[in-house]
């Protein structure tokens, strides 16, 4: 289903390198003012997904569109509409970092220069300094301006905190967050997964260049719960709580990670004789990631009931595939 505010549009993108499928088919539709996680283990196809958004790759098929203009075709004109931060910003190490704002300056409109110094300020760095002095957080702070200064609705960050140390990836993140306040879309990818979770508001886990699942983190929060509780005699029965994603326990503690729960089982299963310490709680960012790629990893069919989400983030909630009888 398509949705007019949807700013950033992947229909059945394919990207091949050699023989190798990289992106397959992959669809993705990140709506506008999204803080949106782009999450997926090492070669799941962030950076070439990131690459094509950019123009600096066409796909071989389907199509990519940023706010309505195809991403190849219309490269020149988005590069005043996205700010792009790669994953290894490779700057003129000789410039300081006044140069290279005003060297980048040139191709773009005017009022970058004005935008991208008051961005360095704002980010404590010292316009004098020779970037190859810089340390790895000072480096991904100019690049961060640089990106900031078109003043782009739209930002593309390829892992921006990589490298970066606790609180200076804290901060980077703060300001990201700032920068969502605003009414920006950001588009990020990165590992800092509990991080991320504190920031963005959707999340889309890639796997194998197809998207496993994408959702609002509320949705997540509400649709993924943890049950724990300790029990008299026998463990009870997790049958027709939801999809039990994970089981486990030990001695009279009892826990289930399920995936939609049926509220009455739940209310039953907390009113049985002998339960307590009842407790119904979200799972973290982490734990979700770590389950839904550990079940695609060990060979659950991808269109089975037990990954049961629909690849939308356009509001509605993810809905459960009806279990065949
Ligand atoms: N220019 C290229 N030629 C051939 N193969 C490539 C090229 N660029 C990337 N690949 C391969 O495509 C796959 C996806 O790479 P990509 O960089 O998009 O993954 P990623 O999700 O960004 O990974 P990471 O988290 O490690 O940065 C990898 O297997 C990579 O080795």
């Amino acid at each position: 289903m398509s949705h007019h505010d949807d700013v950033i549009v992947l229909e059945r993108v394919v990207v091949r390198y050699r023989q190798r499928l990289v992106l397959n088919h992959l669809d993705l539709r990140v709506p506008r003012g999204a803080f949106f996680a782009f999450l997926g283990d090492n070669g799941a196809g962030k950076t070439t997904t990131m690459k094509l958004l950019t123009g600096l790759l066409p796909p071989d098929a389907g199509q990519a569109r940023i706010l309505g203009l195809d991403c190849w075709a219309r490269a020149t004109q988005l590069r005043h509409l996205v700010g792009y931060m790669p994953e290894r910003p490779r700057f003129y190490e000789w410039m300081t970092v006044e140069e290279i704002g005003w060297f980048t300056a040139a191709f773009h409109r005017p009022g970058f220069l004005a935008r991208y110094r008051e961005w360095t300020g704002r980010l404590g760095l010292d316009p004098a300094m020779p970037l190859k002095n810089l340390s790895k957080g000072g480096y991904a702070r100019v690049g961060l301006a640089l990106a900031l200064a078109p003043d782009p609705p739209i930002l593309l960050l390829d892992e921006p905190t990589s490298g970066l140390d606790l609180l200076t990836r804290r901060e980077f993140l703060a300001h990201l967050r700032h920068l969502a306040s605003e009414g920006r879309t950001i588009f990020i990818s990165s590992h800092s997964i509990a991080e991320l979770e504190n920031v963005c508001t959707h999340v889309g886990l890639l796997r194998d260049g197809q998207m496993l699942l994408t959702a609002t983190l509320e949705e997540l929060r509400q649709k993924v719960r943890r049950l724990s509780l300790r029990f008299a005699e026998t463990a009870p029965d997790p049958t027709g709580l939801g999809t039990i994603l994970l089981r486990n326990g030990t001695g009279r503690f009892w826990q289930v990670i399920v995936h939609e729960p049926n509220p009455r089982a739940v209310a039953a299963l907390q009113a049985q004789p002998g339960i307590t310490d009842f407790e119904d709680t979200p799972v973290s960012l982490e734990e979700v990631y770590a389950l839904f790629m550990s079940r695609s990893r060990n060979g659950v069919p991808e269109d089975s009931a037990e990954i049961p989400w629909v690849q939308r983030c356009d509001g509605t909630l993810p809905r459960r595939r009806e279990a065949i009888p």
